[in-house]
């Protein structure tokens, strides 16, 4: 096995360069890394800004660079192909069908043939994941469905390009899954050089709409003035990513030709805040270049964006553990989230109030689009969990005023908000299958051995997100406790300041 993936990297490093990418093989090579897969190591001293490898575009396999979608011509968009991933994933099954006829074989030859994301789990390895924010965007059946309904007819359309000998073997539903996730994993968002209007518009001659944001970003080298810069664009694309669904891409955030296979580049590995390398793209090429010193014998590391765990191991099958910042402490991902859905907040106000909420809760998703909340490890409430708190607490005449203005409750914590809060975040804990405890003794030494990879994954995923509500409840206990004491001492303050105008009497 190990010799199979030595051989792989060998192969993809001599086709790289058959195709006029360039690497330094003295500054960088493959190497296997213990629970990390293949990786990139530094084969000496390599100096910050220094360029370890680079490829020409057309190298990047995308619907843009595949001479699929013009030879479908009008049956591309016919079958809905230039929307979401489906195109691509066609792409590159019938780009892998062609065999060594394919530039990109030697590269296709390196991909991975598994992966260890949920979307490949039996029913049992995803019942450990209930209560956490993987479940509900794993996205099988949205997948499926583009499949069956855009996929196979454009197939089945054009015996030519599909032969009948090859269909089971490269255009399986397994195989669409394989590449969905080969996407989800590796892709990079590689957009059109804007100083250059004479490149080509698409298959079908007009800018594509559709599809998901995702995976890795590339930084303009140089920007033209109308192009989003910087190392904040991971940070962007995670934003929307939260709400991506793999192979689906029903989410129309970015044109699905910018969404590109990029050789060499998704040989990097990620872990939390540990990136020393970037890739930026240029006119005419993509250079993966160090954004700090890199050691020999140290691991070359893109950034995924640093997401949470849940998406982590939704999209790329692993999980960061990490040492936690105050207020949480012990290991896990500081970027964790927790969502808490409106519905619990709706229903643990309903139990404190006779008014109907049903109005409210329209205006507010007409005002503010919010029906998810997210927590983080700063273990803070969201300013607008506590504004939707305070519009249902809000008395009928208070609503009366509030719903003429359009203008969302500020979020101001009292008494009440916390309290509602408080049953919130308990309630939202008892949507996982175990307790915290549990959980831990799950991961301790001795019995965290006997864990599959999955359930470990899962374990620590769902205790991620439920140490940010325990620790959420914490802050939430003292300040009631604090307001409950200033409450007491005012009262004292003001009973003695009453019985001293008396005696004064
Ligand atoms: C862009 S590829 C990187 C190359 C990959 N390791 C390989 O062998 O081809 C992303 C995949 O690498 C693995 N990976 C990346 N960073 C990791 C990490 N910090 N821990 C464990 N696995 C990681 C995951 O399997 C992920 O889906």
């Amino acid at each position: 096995m190990v010799r199979q993936e030595k051989e792989k990297g060998t192969n993809l490093l001599r086709w790289f360069r058959e195709q006029h990418g360039t690497l330094d093989t003295s500054s960088m090579g493959i190497v296997n890394f213990l629970g990390h897969g293949r990786g990139a190591i530094a084969l000496k001293d390599i100096p910050e800004d220094y360029t370890i490898f680079s490829l020409p575009r057309d190298l990047t396999l995308s619907t843009r660079t595949s001479t699929l979608p013009t030879l479908m011509d009008k049956g591309w968009k016919e079958h809905g192909l230039h929307e979401g991933w489906v195109g691509l994933i066609l792409c590159m099954m019938w780009e892998e069908s062609r065999g060594p006829e394919s530039k990109w074989s030697g590269y296709l030859a390196a991909l991975p043939e598994k992966f260890d994301t949920p979307m490949f789990w039996p029913e049992d390895d995803l019942k450990e994941l209930q209560g956490t924010a993987v479940v509900d965007k794993i996205g099988r059946a949205d997948a499926e469905r583009d499949y069956r309904e855009k996929l196979i007819p454009a197939v089945k359309s054009r015996p030519d390009l599909f032969p009948e000998d090859k269909l089971e073997r490269y255009f399986s539903l397994e195989r669409y899954h394989l590449n969905g996730s080969r996407i989800l994993s590796r892709s990079f968002h590689v957009e059109k050089w804007k100083g250059d209007h004479t490149e080509d518009q698409g298959a079908d001659g007009t800018e594509d709409d559709g599809g998901d944001d995702i995976g890795m970003d590339v930084d303009p080298q140089e920007p033209p003035a109308d192009t989003e810069q910087g190392g904040d664009a991971a940070e962007e694309v995670e934003e929307v990513q939260l709400e991506d669904d793999e192979e689906s891409g029903d989410e129309d955030r970015e044109d699905p030709a910018d969404v590109a296979m990029v050789p060499m580049a998704d040989m990097l590995n990620a872990r939390f805040e540990s990136e020393n390398a970037k890739l930026f793209y240029e006119e005419r090429e993509l250079k993966m270049v160090t954004t700090k010193p890199i050691k020999a014998g140290e691991q070359i590391w893109n950034t995924y964006g640093d997401p949470p765990n849940s998406d982590l191991l939704r999209r790329y099958g692993h999980v960061d553990v990490v040492p936690l910042r105050p207020p949480l402490s012990g290991m896990g991902n500081p970027e964790d989230v927790v969502e808490v859905r409106a519905d619990l907040v709706v229903s643990a106000v309903s139990k404190k109030v006779k008014h109907s909420l049903q109005e409210r809760v329209d205006w507010w998703l007409e005002e503010a689009e919010d029906d998810v909340f997210i927590l983080r490890t700063d273990c803070e409430l969201p300013e607008e969990l506590v504004s939707f708190e305070r519009l249902l607490l809000l008395s009928e005449d208070e609503w009366t005023k509030t719903s003429k203005k359009s203008k969302l409750p500020k979020p101001k914590v009292d008494p009440d908000v916390l309290t509602v809060a408080i049953d919130v975040l308990r309630a939202r804990l008892k949507e996982y299958p175990s307790s915290i405890e549990e959980d831990e003794k799950l991961l301790s030494a001795g019995k965290v051995e006997s864990l599959s990879l999955n359930k470990k994954h899962a374990v620590i995923v769902r205790l991620g997100e439920k140490r940010i509500l325990q620790g959420t409840l914490k802050q939430l206990r003292a300040q009631v406790a604090a307001s409950a004491g200033s409450t007491k001492k005012r009262g004292r303050d003001e009973e003695k300041s009453r019985q001293g105008k008396k005696a004064r009497k």
